[in-house]
This record gives structure tokens, sequence and C-alpha cells, in this order.
């Protein structure tokens, strides 16, 4: 399977590329970047060296419309103005970032600040969910691959809501991401004397991920969900711990709801009753740990979800998605052990 990725200096890039040196079926063709063309991959990522030969190489001429599949690991509003040229050309698309995430053109453009340039292929392209979407994405030419706090947040709450176990106008979803999340490139807010030795919220009065969630939550139960989402920043490197509060509506049995949803899902591990899942269980991974909890018994549930944002929240779901998309068993290249310590 011939593979080009656009924005291969970024961290989901990078990722993706060390995913995909160790998938059978991967052969990488073309690795973007406008301000390294020409670089030796090796020479920017050292941990790569004997395993990625390429060299970046510049968009206009990376050739990638010779690719059976295109990752866009680039920021919000590029693969937007790209897509349909590679689609026409019979290459099928996996976006990273949130140019398709969206169906309602008019909340995304509010929430991103651009003008959407092909609302038919939102229209057209499948959120990239497995655990939700799995169906669809083995048909899609264009995956939007979910964003990673969204990853966290829909996977804690699907079985709740499924279920119809707890109220869909109350939700609240308090989650913190290590600095990768904020992507590679230079800003003062994760520069290591700002981020270190500190922890705070941000996007409390709202954040681009929340139309995002309460859109997958709705088409879980076919009408709007209430959320309140606050994110917080942590000094860690990888990882989101979304810590999940919904108010239950009649008793039930929630470990056995959760292990019996995700009973056939390789990446979403159920913990056993009392279990803390921490960020490090899945780090390098492209596992879901998910803790459910009633605090004393009481009608609040707590479910406490964990993923390594640069996989399960990005690279790792995307290559899940392309070998849903190509037939390929779905933990082709995935199966790796999280890294501990
Ligand atoms: N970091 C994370 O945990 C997650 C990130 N994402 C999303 O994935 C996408 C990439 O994120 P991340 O890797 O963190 O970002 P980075 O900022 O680390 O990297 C961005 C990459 O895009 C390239 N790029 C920038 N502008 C353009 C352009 N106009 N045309 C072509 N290439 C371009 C850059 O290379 P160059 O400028 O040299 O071309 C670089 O390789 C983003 O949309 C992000 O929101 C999604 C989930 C999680
Ligand atoms: C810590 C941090 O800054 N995280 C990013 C979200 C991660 C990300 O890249 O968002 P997408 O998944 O939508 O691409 C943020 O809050 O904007």
């Amino acid at each position: 399977m011939k593979i080009g990725i656009v924005g291969g200096t970024g961290y989901t890039g990078v990722e993706l590329l060390r995913l995909l040196a160790g998938h059978p079926q991967a052969e990488l063709r073309a690795i973007t970047s406008r301000a390294d063309a020409g670089m030796p991959v090796s020479q920017m990522f050292p941990s790569l060296r004997g395993y990625v030969d390429l060299a970046f190489t510049h968009p206009d001429q990376a050739g990638l419309d010779q690719c059976d599949v295109v990752f866009f690991a680039t920021p919000n509003g590029i693969a937007m103005q790209q897509a349909r040229a590679l689609l026409e050309a019979g290459v099928r698309v996996i976006d990273l970032a949130a140019d398709f995430r969206i169906k309602d053109i008019a909340v995304w453009e509010k929430w991103y600040g651009m003008s959407h340039a092909c609302p038919d292929l939102v229209a057209e392209a499948v959120y990239g969910l497995p655990e939700v979407n799995r169906a669809q994405i083995r048909q899609a030419r264009l995956v939007a691959n979910p964003g990673c706090y969204p990853t966290a947040v829909q996977l804690g709450f699907i079985p709740l809501l499924e279920a119809g176990l707890i109220e869909d106008g109350s939700l609240i979803a308090d989650a913190k991401s290590g600095v990768s999340g904020a992507g590679r490139k230079a800003e003062i807010h994760t520069l290591f004397a700002e981020a270190g030795d500190n922890f705070k919220a941000y996007g409390v009065a709202g954040h681009r991920h929340l139309p995002e969630i309460r859109q997958g939550l709705a088409n879980v139960i076919g009408k709007p969900v209430g959320l309140t989402f606050v994110p917080h920043l942590t000094p860690m490197i990888r990882g989101i711990h979304a810590t999940l509060y919904g108010r239950l509506k009649q008793d039930a049995d929630l470990q056995a709801l959760f292990e019996q949803r995700y009973a056939n899902e390789a990446f979403v591990d159920v913990l056993p009753a009392g279990s803390l899942p921490e960020t490090r269980s899945v780090r390098g991974s492209n596992l879901c740990r998910i803790a459910v909890h009633r605090p004393q018994g009481g009608d609040t549930v707590v479910v406490l979800s964990v993923i390594d944002n640069l996989v399960k929240g990005a690279a790792g779901q995307a290559v899940q998605n392309m070998n849903i998309m190509f037939g390929l068993p779905e933990s082709t290249g995935l199966n790796v052990v999280p890294l501990l310590p």
C-alpha cells in the first residue's frame, strides 16, 4: 500500500512514521515538509534512523496522487484545499485535523474561524471513530480522524448514553492533556519554563472540541446532549486523562455494561472494578483504558478514560482507520506494548 504523509515534521507526522515503519503492508512513498524539504527524515528524527530512509519532499513535488492513501497531519484548513484533487485521482484521504469532522458548516466556520473550502466533501466524509462507525469507515474515501479529547470523552460516555442510563442534558468532561497535544511548533505556553511544574485549565468558555464531542454523542442518542467540557494542560509530554461525570437515571451493573460494549474492541480496555487508569499505562500504544466508578453507591457515575493523545488520539487511530478502509486486520502495525516507566 503506497502511503503519503502531508506534514511529516509535526508530532502526529512523526508518530505516523513510527507506526507505519512497523506496518507490514505500508510502503512510505512521500513525507512532506515545506520548511525542511530535502532533509533526510532520520536527520530530523534520529529515532527513525534505519527505519525510514526517505527525505522530506515539498508537498508540490511529492507525487501524492500516485499513493493509495494520503494522511494529512497538518494544521486545520490545509486538507480541505487538497482533498478533492486527491479523491478525483483515486487516492483515499485521512485527515488528522478537523476539516471534515463537523457536519454543520456554520458551526465549523464559527469555531475554526475560516470559510470552508468544500462543504460537499464534509457531507461525504466519515467520522473515524471505529468503535462507532466501523461499517462506514470500511467504505469511505475520506475519513475525518477524531480529535484527541473527543476520542477519550466519547469512548467514556458512549456505553452510558447508548443504554439510556444517564441524564443527557448535564454531562461533564474534565480532561487533562500533555503538551504534545499542542503540536511541535514553537509557542510560549508550551515552553518548558511555562508548562513544566505548572497546571492550568484553558478553553473554559469554549473549546473547539466541544462541538465535535456534542455532535458525536448526539449521533449516539439521536438528540442533542448538554455537555460542559473543560480541558487542562499538564506538565507531561504525552497522554490525556478524562474524568467524566453523569447523573444516573436508574440502577444498573455499570461494570458489565462497559465490558459488554467493548468486548470486541481491540483498542478499548475496560479495567476491573475499582481501577484507576494512568496515562503511562497507554503511552505509545493505541489503547484507551477505561474504568467506571459509582462513588459511595450514589447517583453520580464517574468514568476515567485515558489515551495517548498522539496514538489513539491521532496517528494510531488514523492507522486503525486505514486498516479498516483497506480490509486489513484492524490491529496491523498497532500491536505496540505501552512504554513504561
Ligand atoms: N498533537 C496532537 O496530539 C494531535 C493533533 N491533531 C491534529 O493533527 C494535525 C497536526 O498536528 P501536529 O502534528 O501536532 O502539528 P505540528 O504543528 O506539530 O505539525 C504540523 C505539520 O504540518 C506541516 N504544515 C504546516 N502548514 C502546512 C501547509 N500549509 N501545507 C502543508 N504542510 C503544512 C508542517 O511542516 P512544514 O511547515 O515544514 O510544511 C508540520 O509538519 C493538527 O491539525 C492537529 O490539530 C489531532 C489530534 C491530536
Ligand atoms: C494541549 C493542547 O493544546 N491540545 C490541543 C488539542 C489537541 C489537538 O491537536 O486538537 P485536534 O485533535 O482537534 O487536532 C488544543 O487544546 O487545542
